[in-house]
Protein backbone atom coordinates (compact mmCIF):
# COMPACT_ATOMS: atom_id res chain seq x y z
CA UNK A 1 0.00 0.00 0.00
CA UNK A 2 1.18 3.42 -0.73
CA UNK A 3 0.83 6.64 1.19
CA UNK A 4 1.44 10.61 -0.43
CA UNK A 5 3.10 13.12 1.48
CA UNK A 6 0.30 14.26 2.95
CA UNK A 7 -0.74 10.95 4.34
CA UNK A 8 2.09 10.29 6.00
CA UNK A 9 2.98 14.14 7.61
CA UNK A 10 -0.87 13.68 8.98
CA UNK A 11 -0.09 10.36 10.26
CA UNK A 12 2.93 11.73 11.86
CA UNK A 13 1.25 14.49 13.38
CA UNK A 14 -1.79 11.95 14.92
CA UNK A 15 0.79 9.96 16.42
CA UNK A 16 2.61 12.83 17.98
CA UNK A 17 -0.36 14.02 19.20
CA UNK A 18 -1.57 10.86 20.68
CA UNK A 19 2.32 10.53 22.22
CA UNK A 20 1.81 14.00 24.00
CA UNK A 21 -2.22 13.07 25.17
CA UNK A 22 -0.63 9.98 26.70
CA UNK A 23 1.98 11.85 28.23
CA UNK A 24 -0.32 14.37 29.63
CA UNK A 25 -2.53 11.76 31.01
CA UNK A 26 0.70 9.96 32.68
CA UNK A 27 1.65 13.29 34.32
CA UNK A 28 -2.21 13.84 35.69
CA UNK A 29 -2.36 10.62 37.07
CA UNK A 30 1.16 11.01 38.58
CA UNK A 31 -0.11 14.25 40.07
CA UNK A 32 -3.70 12.99 41.10
CA UNK A 33 -1.99 9.59 43.12
CA UNK A 34 0.72 12.05 44.89
CA UNK A 35 -2.11 14.23 46.08
CA UNK A 36 -3.62 11.39 47.24
CA UNK A 37 -0.81 9.94 48.68
CA UNK A 38 -0.15 13.33 50.98
CA UNK A 39 -3.55 13.34 52.27
CA UNK A 40 -3.36 10.04 53.56
CA UNK A 41 -0.20 11.17 55.29
CA UNK A 42 -1.90 14.30 56.56
CA UNK A 43 -5.40 12.43 57.84
CA UNK A 44 -7.80 14.58 59.44
CA UNK A 45 -5.06 15.96 61.79
CA UNK A 46 -3.67 19.61 60.65
CA UNK A 47 -6.91 22.16 60.03
CA UNK A 48 -7.00 24.27 57.07
CA UNK A 49 -9.64 25.93 55.01
CA UNK A 50 -11.88 23.75 52.99
CA UNK A 51 -10.16 22.86 49.45
CA UNK A 52 -11.75 22.62 46.11
CA UNK A 53 -10.40 19.84 43.64
CA UNK A 54 -8.12 21.48 41.28
CA UNK A 55 -7.80 24.64 42.21
CA UNK A 56 -7.07 23.76 45.92
CA UNK A 57 -7.39 26.98 48.08
CA UNK A 58 -6.59 29.33 45.56
CA UNK A 59 -9.17 30.91 45.11
CA UNK A 60 -8.83 31.93 49.27
CA UNK A 61 -6.04 33.37 48.56
CA UNK A 62 -6.71 35.83 45.41
CA UNK A 63 -6.50 38.80 46.49
CA UNK A 64 -5.40 42.36 45.09
CA UNK A 65 -2.20 44.02 46.31
CA UNK A 66 -2.70 45.62 49.19
CA UNK A 67 -5.30 43.06 50.63
CA UNK A 68 -2.77 39.84 50.57
CA UNK A 69 -1.04 40.04 53.07
CA UNK A 70 -3.95 40.31 55.67
CA UNK A 71 -5.93 37.85 54.15
CA UNK A 72 -2.79 35.69 54.65
CA UNK A 73 -2.46 36.79 58.14
CA UNK A 74 -5.93 36.40 58.62
CA UNK A 75 -5.70 32.96 57.82
CA UNK A 76 -2.81 32.34 60.02
CA UNK A 77 -4.62 33.23 63.12
CA UNK A 78 -7.48 31.75 62.43
CA UNK A 79 -5.87 28.03 61.93
CA UNK A 80 -2.53 28.14 63.76
CA UNK A 81 -0.15 26.88 65.17
CA UNK A 82 0.26 24.16 62.27
CA UNK A 83 -2.33 24.35 59.05
CA UNK A 84 -2.10 23.08 55.89
CA UNK A 85 -3.43 24.72 52.20
CA UNK A 86 -3.20 23.93 48.97
CA UNK A 87 -2.10 25.48 45.54
CA UNK A 88 -3.63 22.82 42.83
CA UNK A 89 -1.86 19.90 43.67
CA UNK A 90 1.19 21.37 45.81
CA UNK A 91 0.75 21.29 49.40
CA UNK A 92 1.72 24.11 52.10
CA UNK A 93 2.04 23.93 55.69
CA UNK A 94 2.26 26.55 57.40
CA UNK A 95 4.43 26.59 61.01
CA UNK A 96 4.43 29.13 63.70
CA UNK A 97 5.48 26.86 66.27
CA UNK A 98 8.79 27.49 68.06
CA UNK A 99 9.77 23.58 68.81
CA UNK A 100 8.68 23.01 64.99
CA UNK A 101 11.00 25.62 64.37
CA UNK A 102 13.72 24.27 66.14
CA UNK A 103 13.49 20.71 64.63
CA UNK A 104 13.41 21.58 61.35
CA UNK A 105 15.59 24.16 60.85
CA UNK A 106 18.40 22.89 62.61
CA UNK A 107 18.52 19.63 60.71
CA UNK A 108 20.66 19.77 57.84
CA UNK A 109 18.15 17.28 56.12
CA UNK A 110 15.60 20.47 55.76
CA UNK A 111 18.43 22.40 53.93
CA UNK A 112 16.59 22.63 50.56
CA UNK A 113 14.65 25.98 49.61
CA UNK A 114 11.04 25.20 48.87
CA UNK A 115 10.66 24.78 44.81
CA UNK A 116 8.54 28.03 44.92
CA UNK A 117 12.00 30.00 45.55
CA UNK A 118 12.84 30.30 41.86
CA UNK A 119 10.06 32.94 41.56
CA UNK A 120 12.15 35.39 43.07
CA UNK A 121 14.91 34.66 41.98
CA UNK A 122 14.62 37.61 39.01
CA UNK A 123 14.66 39.34 41.81
CA UNK A 124 17.45 37.77 44.04
CA UNK A 125 19.56 36.54 41.75
CA UNK A 126 21.12 33.05 41.74
CA UNK A 127 22.99 33.01 45.20
CA UNK A 128 23.23 31.51 48.11
CA UNK A 129 19.60 32.39 49.31
CA UNK A 130 18.25 30.16 46.34
CA UNK A 131 20.61 27.41 45.55
CA UNK A 132 20.78 23.61 47.30
CA UNK A 133 23.12 20.61 47.51
CA UNK A 134 26.41 21.17 46.60
CA UNK A 135 26.58 24.73 45.00
CA UNK A 136 24.96 26.14 48.14
CA UNK A 137 27.43 23.86 50.30
CA UNK A 138 30.44 25.69 48.10
CA UNK A 139 29.07 29.32 47.80
CA UNK A 140 28.67 29.08 51.64
CA UNK A 141 31.82 28.16 52.32
CA UNK A 142 33.22 31.22 49.74
CA UNK A 143 31.43 33.73 51.27
CA UNK A 144 31.56 32.82 54.54
CA UNK A 145 35.00 34.69 56.00
CA UNK A 146 33.85 37.71 54.25
CA UNK A 147 31.11 37.49 56.54
CA UNK A 148 33.66 37.27 60.12
CA UNK A 149 33.15 39.69 63.04
CA UNK A 150 36.42 40.94 62.39
CA UNK A 151 36.34 41.81 58.64
CA UNK A 152 32.39 43.28 59.50
CA UNK A 153 33.98 45.49 62.02
CA UNK A 154 36.42 47.26 59.68
CA UNK A 155 33.06 48.48 57.97
CA UNK A 156 32.25 50.55 60.60
CA UNK A 157 33.73 53.95 59.55
CA UNK A 158 32.84 53.49 56.00
CA UNK A 159 28.81 53.04 57.21
CA UNK A 160 29.27 56.25 59.75
CA UNK A 161 31.14 58.03 56.82
CA UNK A 162 28.12 56.92 54.35
CA UNK A 163 25.29 57.87 56.50
CA UNK A 164 26.63 61.04 57.62
CA UNK A 165 26.75 62.65 54.28
CA UNK A 166 23.92 61.43 52.84
CA UNK A 167 21.93 62.69 56.10
CA UNK A 168 23.76 65.93 55.83
CA UNK A 169 22.42 66.13 51.94
CA UNK A 170 19.33 64.69 52.39
CA UNK A 171 17.58 64.89 55.96
CA UNK A 172 18.83 68.07 56.36
CA UNK A 173 17.29 69.70 53.57
CA UNK A 174 14.05 68.22 54.89
CA UNK A 175 14.31 68.92 58.37
CA UNK A 176 14.85 72.61 56.94
CA UNK A 177 11.50 72.76 54.69
CA UNK A 178 9.98 70.67 57.47
CA UNK A 179 8.43 68.46 54.66
CA UNK A 180 6.92 64.73 55.08
CA UNK A 181 9.70 62.86 53.27
CA UNK A 182 9.43 58.57 52.69
CA UNK A 183 12.22 57.64 54.97
CA UNK A 184 12.96 54.60 52.85
CA UNK A 185 14.16 56.26 50.05
CA UNK A 186 17.18 57.80 52.11
CA UNK A 187 17.88 54.71 54.03
CA UNK A 188 18.17 52.51 50.61
CA UNK A 189 20.48 55.02 49.09
CA UNK A 190 22.72 54.63 52.47
CA UNK A 191 22.36 50.82 52.53
CA UNK A 192 22.99 50.19 48.59
CA UNK A 193 26.01 52.47 48.71
CA UNK A 194 27.23 50.98 52.04
CA UNK A 195 26.27 47.26 51.06
CA UNK A 196 28.10 47.53 47.39
CA UNK A 197 31.25 49.02 48.87
CA UNK A 198 31.35 45.93 51.41
CA UNK A 199 30.07 43.25 48.98
CA UNK A 200 31.83 44.95 45.77
CA UNK A 201 34.36 47.69 47.04
CA UNK A 202 32.33 49.51 44.41
CA UNK A 203 32.11 53.16 45.90
CA UNK A 204 28.93 54.54 44.44
CA UNK A 205 29.05 57.86 46.48
CA UNK A 206 30.39 59.55 43.90
CA UNK A 207 27.70 58.16 40.96
CA UNK A 208 24.80 58.64 42.87
CA UNK A 209 23.37 58.17 39.01
CA UNK A 210 24.50 54.89 39.06
CA UNK A 211 23.26 54.57 42.52
CA UNK A 212 20.06 55.41 41.97
CA UNK A 213 19.80 53.17 38.95
CA UNK A 214 20.76 50.11 40.92
CA UNK A 215 18.57 51.30 43.64
CA UNK A 216 15.59 51.57 41.34
CA UNK A 217 16.25 48.26 38.95
CA UNK A 218 16.04 45.78 42.49
CA UNK A 219 12.81 47.83 43.80
CA UNK A 220 10.92 47.54 39.98
CA UNK A 221 12.98 43.51 40.39
CA UNK A 222 10.97 43.18 43.62
CA UNK A 223 8.06 44.93 42.39
CA UNK A 224 7.61 42.48 39.90
CA UNK A 225 7.66 39.21 41.38
CA UNK A 226 5.26 40.97 44.01
CA UNK A 227 3.07 41.34 40.53
CA UNK A 228 3.27 37.61 39.52
CA UNK A 229 2.54 35.77 43.65
CA UNK A 230 -0.70 38.37 43.56
CA UNK A 231 -1.70 37.20 40.10
CA UNK A 232 -1.52 33.56 40.82
CA UNK A 233 -2.17 32.56 37.02
CA UNK A 234 1.59 34.12 36.13
CA UNK A 235 2.66 31.01 38.47
CA UNK A 236 3.55 29.25 35.28
CA UNK A 237 6.65 29.93 33.90
CA UNK A 238 5.12 29.27 30.26
CA UNK A 239 2.38 32.00 30.59
CA UNK A 240 4.81 34.49 32.66
CA UNK A 241 7.27 34.47 29.90
CA UNK A 242 4.76 35.91 27.32
CA UNK A 243 4.20 38.72 29.62
CA UNK A 244 5.52 42.57 28.86
CA UNK A 245 6.24 42.40 32.93
CA UNK A 246 9.03 39.05 32.07
CA UNK A 247 10.66 41.00 29.42
CA UNK A 248 10.89 43.64 31.50
CA UNK A 249 12.49 41.09 34.25
CA UNK A 250 14.92 40.33 31.89
CA UNK A 251 15.84 43.75 30.56
CA UNK A 252 16.40 44.83 34.49
CA UNK A 253 18.36 41.69 35.15
CA UNK A 254 20.65 42.11 31.81
CA UNK A 255 20.90 46.07 33.62
CA UNK A 256 22.12 44.44 36.87
CA UNK A 257 24.39 41.78 35.14
CA UNK A 258 26.46 44.41 33.93
CA UNK A 259 27.03 46.65 36.59
CA UNK A 260 28.00 44.05 38.44
CA UNK A 261 30.12 42.79 35.46
CA UNK A 262 31.82 45.54 34.67
CA UNK A 263 33.15 45.96 38.73
CA UNK A 264 34.28 42.81 38.86
CA UNK A 265 36.54 43.15 35.35
CA UNK A 266 37.97 46.63 36.73
CA UNK A 267 38.54 44.65 39.81
CA UNK A 268 40.87 42.35 37.92
CA UNK A 269 42.38 44.43 36.14
CA UNK A 270 43.81 46.60 39.17
CA UNK A 271 44.17 44.26 41.79
CA UNK A 272 44.52 41.04 41.17
CA UNK A 273 47.88 39.44 42.44
CA UNK A 274 48.42 35.66 42.83
CA UNK A 275 47.33 34.79 46.12
CA UNK A 276 50.61 34.71 47.73
CA UNK A 277 51.76 38.12 47.77
CA UNK A 278 47.72 38.90 48.91
CA UNK A 279 47.87 38.43 52.85
CA UNK A 280 46.64 42.78 53.22
CA UNK A 281 45.76 43.91 56.53
CA UNK A 282 43.14 46.63 54.62
CA UNK A 283 39.51 46.57 54.70
CA UNK A 284 38.55 44.04 51.70
CA UNK A 285 35.09 43.47 50.05
CA UNK A 286 34.01 40.15 49.13
CA UNK A 287 34.71 40.23 45.55
CA UNK A 288 38.50 41.58 46.59
CA UNK A 289 38.18 38.48 49.06
CA UNK A 290 37.15 36.34 46.32
CA UNK A 291 39.43 37.44 43.40
CA UNK A 292 42.52 37.41 45.57
CA UNK A 293 41.71 33.26 47.37
CA UNK A 294 42.89 30.54 45.52
CA UNK A 295 40.45 28.82 47.47
CA UNK A 296 37.56 30.82 46.71
CA UNK A 297 38.01 29.89 42.86
CA UNK A 298 38.11 26.72 42.90
CA UNK A 299 34.79 26.81 44.87
CA UNK A 300 33.18 29.49 42.42
CA UNK A 301 33.33 29.67 38.77
CA UNK A 302 33.42 33.79 37.21
CA UNK A 303 29.61 33.13 36.42
CA UNK A 304 28.92 31.84 39.89
CA UNK A 305 30.86 34.67 41.30
CA UNK A 306 29.06 37.38 39.78
CA UNK A 307 25.52 35.75 40.66
CA UNK A 308 26.81 36.02 44.42
CA UNK A 309 28.05 38.85 44.75
CA UNK A 310 25.13 40.13 42.77
CA UNK A 311 22.42 38.14 45.14
CA UNK A 312 24.68 39.15 47.81
CA UNK A 313 23.78 43.01 47.47
CA UNK A 314 20.38 42.37 46.83
CA UNK A 315 19.84 40.60 49.70
CA UNK A 316 21.84 42.76 52.00
CA UNK A 317 20.53 45.59 50.76
CA UNK A 318 16.85 45.30 50.88
CA UNK A 319 16.66 43.93 54.09
CA UNK A 320 18.55 46.79 55.71
CA UNK A 321 17.16 49.71 54.24
CA UNK A 322 13.61 48.07 55.53
CA UNK A 323 14.61 47.57 58.68
CA UNK A 324 15.79 50.53 59.17
CA UNK A 325 12.80 52.61 58.19
CA UNK A 326 11.24 50.28 60.19
CA UNK A 327 12.77 51.20 62.87
CA UNK A 328 12.90 55.04 62.24
CA UNK A 329 9.30 54.61 62.19
CA UNK A 330 9.04 52.68 65.70
CA UNK A 331 11.08 55.72 67.03
CA UNK A 332 8.79 58.34 65.52
CA UNK A 333 5.73 56.65 67.07
CA UNK A 334 6.97 56.12 70.40
CA UNK A 335 8.65 59.08 71.83
CA UNK A 336 9.41 57.71 74.88
CA UNK A 337 11.61 55.23 73.06
CA UNK A 338 13.41 57.79 71.39
CA UNK A 339 14.13 59.94 74.13
CA UNK A 340 15.91 57.03 76.19
CA UNK A 341 17.65 56.05 72.70
CA UNK A 342 19.18 59.76 72.76
CA UNK A 343 20.14 59.43 76.18
CA UNK A 344 22.72 56.58 75.54
CA UNK A 345 23.99 58.17 72.63
CA UNK A 346 24.20 61.15 74.77
CA UNK A 347 26.08 58.71 77.33
CA UNK A 348 28.30 56.78 74.64
CA UNK A 349 29.32 59.66 72.85
CA UNK A 350 29.81 62.17 75.54
CA UNK A 351 28.56 66.19 74.33
CA UNK A 352 30.46 66.14 71.07
CA UNK A 353 28.62 66.05 68.21
CA UNK A 354 31.14 65.57 65.62
CA UNK A 355 32.63 62.85 67.54
CA UNK A 356 32.33 60.00 64.92
CA UNK A 357 30.81 56.49 65.50
CA UNK A 358 33.47 54.13 65.50
CA UNK A 359 33.94 49.48 65.81
CA UNK A 360 35.10 51.18 69.70
CA UNK A 361 31.59 52.42 70.66
CA UNK A 362 29.45 50.23 68.65
CA UNK A 363 29.07 47.23 70.76
CA UNK A 364 28.05 50.32 74.17
CA UNK A 365 24.99 50.98 72.06
CA UNK A 366 22.91 47.81 73.91
CA UNK A 367 19.71 49.87 74.55
CA UNK A 368 19.92 50.90 70.46
CA UNK A 369 20.36 47.21 69.80
CA UNK A 370 17.66 46.20 71.59
CA UNK A 371 15.20 48.65 69.57
CA UNK A 372 16.42 46.98 66.38
CA UNK A 373 15.39 43.50 67.95
CA UNK A 374 12.36 44.74 68.54
CA UNK A 375 11.53 46.15 65.24
CA UNK A 376 12.67 43.14 64.13
CA UNK A 377 9.97 40.92 66.01
CA UNK A 378 7.17 42.83 64.87
CA UNK A 379 8.23 43.51 61.44
CA UNK A 380 10.54 40.71 60.34
CA UNK A 381 11.23 41.35 56.85
CA UNK A 382 11.91 37.75 55.64
CA UNK A 383 8.15 37.60 57.24
CA UNK A 384 8.17 34.32 55.87
CA UNK A 385 10.45 31.61 54.03
CA UNK A 386 10.34 28.12 53.17
CA UNK A 387 11.82 24.48 52.78
CA UNK A 388 10.66 21.49 50.88
CA UNK A 389 9.71 18.23 53.25
CA UNK A 390 12.49 15.66 51.89
CA UNK A 391 10.29 12.88 53.68
CA UNK A 392 7.12 12.25 55.46
CA UNK A 393 7.57 13.54 59.01
CA UNK A 394 5.75 14.15 62.27
CA UNK A 395 6.31 17.34 63.42
CA UNK A 396 6.97 18.00 67.44
CA UNK A 397 3.52 20.33 67.60
CA UNK A 398 2.05 17.04 66.38
CA UNK A 399 0.94 18.06 62.72
CA UNK A 400 1.80 15.44 60.08
CA UNK A 401 4.01 17.28 57.20
CA UNK A 402 3.88 14.56 53.86
CA UNK A 403 7.32 14.40 51.69
CA UNK A 404 7.41 16.99 48.87
CA UNK A 405 5.03 19.47 50.83
CA UNK A 406 6.38 23.17 51.27
CA UNK A 407 6.87 23.85 54.61
CA UNK A 408 6.03 27.24 55.09
CA UNK A 409 7.69 29.15 58.32
CA UNK A 410 5.48 32.08 59.06
CA UNK A 411 7.88 34.17 61.59
CA UNK A 412 5.46 37.40 61.47
CA UNK A 413 2.31 35.23 63.13
CA UNK A 414 5.33 33.46 65.80
CA UNK A 415 6.79 36.89 66.65
CA UNK A 416 3.29 38.11 67.90
CA UNK A 417 2.14 35.13 69.86
CA UNK A 418 0.93 36.39 72.99
CA UNK A 419 2.06 32.37 74.15
CA UNK A 420 5.54 33.87 73.93
CA UNK A 421 5.09 37.53 73.72
CA UNK A 422 2.87 39.08 76.30
CA UNK A 423 0.79 42.33 75.02
CA UNK A 424 2.60 41.69 71.58
CA UNK A 425 1.39 44.80 69.76
CA UNK A 426 3.03 47.06 72.61
CA UNK A 427 6.85 48.00 71.25
CA UNK A 428 8.78 47.15 74.22
CA UNK A 429 12.52 47.20 73.45
CA UNK A 430 13.32 45.66 77.27
CA UNK A 431 11.73 42.67 75.82
CA UNK A 432 15.44 41.99 75.08
CA UNK A 433 16.90 42.37 78.32
CA UNK A 434 19.03 39.02 79.20
CA UNK A 435 16.43 38.42 82.12
CA UNK A 436 13.48 38.59 80.02
CA UNK A 437 15.39 36.64 76.96
CA UNK A 438 15.72 33.54 79.18
CA UNK A 439 12.57 32.60 80.16
CA UNK A 440 11.85 32.44 76.49
CA UNK A 441 12.02 29.13 74.08
CA UNK A 442 14.94 29.94 72.47
CA UNK A 443 13.59 29.87 68.79
CA UNK A 444 10.54 31.98 69.34
CA UNK A 445 12.09 34.78 67.66
CA UNK A 446 13.78 34.04 64.21
CA UNK A 447 14.06 37.56 62.04
CA UNK A 448 17.47 35.99 60.73
CA UNK A 449 16.27 32.23 60.55
CA UNK A 450 18.54 29.16 62.16
CA UNK A 451 20.64 26.56 61.39
CA UNK A 452 22.75 25.55 58.72
CA UNK A 453 20.67 28.12 56.30
CA UNK A 454 20.30 31.05 58.59
CA UNK A 455 21.22 34.15 57.13
CA UNK A 456 24.87 35.35 56.62
CA UNK A 457 24.55 38.80 56.93
CA UNK A 458 22.97 38.78 60.22
CA UNK A 459 26.00 40.18 62.17
CA UNK A 460 26.71 42.53 59.17
CA UNK A 461 23.39 44.02 59.43
CA UNK A 462 23.16 44.30 63.13
CA UNK A 463 26.51 46.18 63.32
CA UNK A 464 25.03 48.60 59.83
CA UNK A 465 21.99 48.77 61.59
CA UNK A 466 23.31 50.29 64.69
CA UNK A 467 26.09 52.34 63.03
CA UNK A 468 23.68 53.87 60.33
CA UNK A 469 21.37 54.65 63.37
CA UNK A 470 23.16 56.38 65.63
CA UNK A 471 24.63 58.48 62.90
CA UNK A 472 21.45 59.86 62.23
CA UNK A 473 19.50 60.06 65.81
CA UNK A 474 23.08 61.90 66.72
CA UNK A 475 22.20 64.49 64.70
CA UNK A 476 17.91 64.38 64.17
CA UNK A 477 14.67 63.66 65.65
CA UNK A 478 12.13 61.66 63.70
CA UNK A 479 8.49 62.31 63.92
CA UNK A 480 4.86 60.96 62.52
CA UNK A 481 3.97 62.50 59.21
CA UNK A 482 0.91 64.23 59.90
CA UNK A 483 -2.70 62.14 60.26
CA UNK A 484 -0.82 58.91 60.05
CA UNK A 485 -1.68 56.13 62.39
CA UNK A 486 -0.93 55.63 65.97
CA UNK A 487 -1.31 52.48 66.64
CA UNK A 488 1.04 49.04 65.59
CA UNK A 489 -1.97 47.14 64.49
CA UNK A 490 -3.13 49.87 62.26
CA UNK A 491 -0.10 50.19 59.85
CA UNK A 492 -0.78 48.92 56.45
CA UNK A 493 1.61 46.02 55.62
CA UNK A 494 2.22 44.58 52.68
CA UNK A 495 4.44 41.73 51.17
CA UNK A 496 6.44 41.11 47.72
CA UNK A 497 9.75 39.58 48.03
CA UNK A 498 9.61 41.30 51.82
CA UNK A 499 7.21 42.78 54.29
CA UNK A 500 7.10 46.66 53.88
CA UNK A 501 4.63 49.54 54.12
CA UNK A 502 2.03 49.98 51.46
CA UNK A 503 2.50 53.74 50.63
CA UNK A 504 6.14 53.85 52.28
CA UNK A 505 7.45 55.09 55.05
CA UNK A 506 6.28 59.12 55.64
CA UNK A 507 7.90 60.54 58.54
CA UNK A 508 9.37 64.05 59.53
CA UNK A 509 12.35 64.83 60.68
CA UNK A 510 14.12 67.82 63.16
CA UNK A 511 17.23 68.81 63.78
CA UNK A 512 18.79 68.23 67.14
CA UNK A 513 19.40 71.15 69.42
CA UNK A 514 22.52 69.74 70.32
CA UNK A 515 23.77 68.56 67.00
CA UNK A 516 23.71 71.94 65.76
CA UNK A 517 27.17 72.71 65.85
CA UNK A 518 27.57 69.48 63.68
CA UNK A 519 25.31 70.93 60.88
CA UNK A 520 26.90 71.07 57.37
CA UNK A 521 30.01 68.83 58.58
CA UNK A 522 31.60 66.26 55.99
CA UNK A 523 32.86 63.23 56.79
CA UNK A 524 36.38 64.33 55.28
CA UNK A 525 37.99 62.91 58.29
CA UNK A 526 38.12 59.22 56.92
CA UNK A 527 38.74 59.96 53.38
C1 LIG B 1 17.80 43.05 59.01
C2 LIG B 1 18.41 42.47 58.02
C3 LIG B 1 18.25 41.05 57.59
C4 LIG B 1 17.27 40.15 57.86
C5 LIG B 1 16.03 40.33 58.73
C6 LIG B 1 17.62 38.91 57.18
C7 LIG B 1 16.89 37.74 57.26
C8 LIG B 1 17.24 36.56 56.62
C9 LIG B 1 16.50 35.33 56.70
C10 LIG B 1 15.23 35.11 57.52
C11 LIG B 1 17.14 34.42 55.92
C12 LIG B 1 16.70 32.99 55.66
C13 LIG B 1 15.88 33.01 54.40
C14 LIG B 1 15.40 31.66 53.97
O1 LIG B 1 15.59 30.65 54.65
O2 LIG B 1 14.83 31.62 52.88
C15 LIG B 1 18.29 35.07 55.34
C16 LIG B 1 19.19 34.46 54.50
C17 LIG B 1 20.22 35.11 53.89
N1 LIG B 1 20.61 36.42 54.09
FE1 LIG B 1 19.76 37.73 55.36
N2 LIG B 1 18.79 39.11 56.48
C18 LIG B 1 19.21 40.39 56.72
C19 LIG B 1 20.37 40.98 56.22
C20 LIG B 1 21.25 40.40 55.36
C21 LIG B 1 22.47 41.01 54.87
C22 LIG B 1 22.97 42.38 55.27
C23 LIG B 1 23.04 40.12 53.99
C24 LIG B 1 24.31 40.23 53.19
C25 LIG B 1 25.15 41.22 53.21
C26 LIG B 1 22.18 38.95 53.95
C27 LIG B 1 22.41 37.85 53.18
C28 LIG B 1 21.70 36.67 53.28
C29 LIG B 1 22.02 35.48 52.53
C30 LIG B 1 23.14 35.35 51.49
C31 LIG B 1 21.11 34.50 52.92
C32 LIG B 1 21.04 33.05 52.45
C33 LIG B 1 21.86 32.18 53.37
C34 LIG B 1 21.86 30.70 52.97
O3 LIG B 1 20.84 30.18 52.53
O4 LIG B 1 22.92 30.08 53.14
N3 LIG B 1 21.12 39.15 54.80
N4 LIG B 1 18.33 36.38 55.78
Amino acid sequence: MRFTLVQVCVGAAGVAALVYVGYLVSRLLAIVTEVRRMKKVLGDTPPGPRSFPILGNVLELLAPRNGFWSKMVALVQKYAPTFRFWVGPNCFMVITHPSDFEYVLNNPKFNEKSSWYPLAQSALGTGLIVLGGEQWRRHRKAVAPSMHQQIITQNVQMFYRKALDISEEVLSAAAQSGATLDIKDFCNTVSMDAVCETILSADLSSSREALKRFVDAKNKSCDLVAYRVYNPWLLSDRVYSLTREAREVRRIEKLTDRFVDEVIAKKRDRDHVPSTAEPSPKRRSFLEHALADATVAKLMNDEELREEAKAMVIAGEGSVATAMSFTLLMLAMHPGVQKAVHQELEDVFGDDPDRPVTEDEVPHLQYLERVVLETLRLFPIVAVFGRNCPEDIQLPSGCPAPKDSQLLFFTYHMHRDPAWWPRPLEFDPDRFLPEQTHTRPPLCYAPFSAGPRSCIGQRYAMMYLKTALATVLRRYDVHRAPGDVHEVADLPLEIGVILTMQGGFPLRVSRRQDAQSSAGIKSSVFK
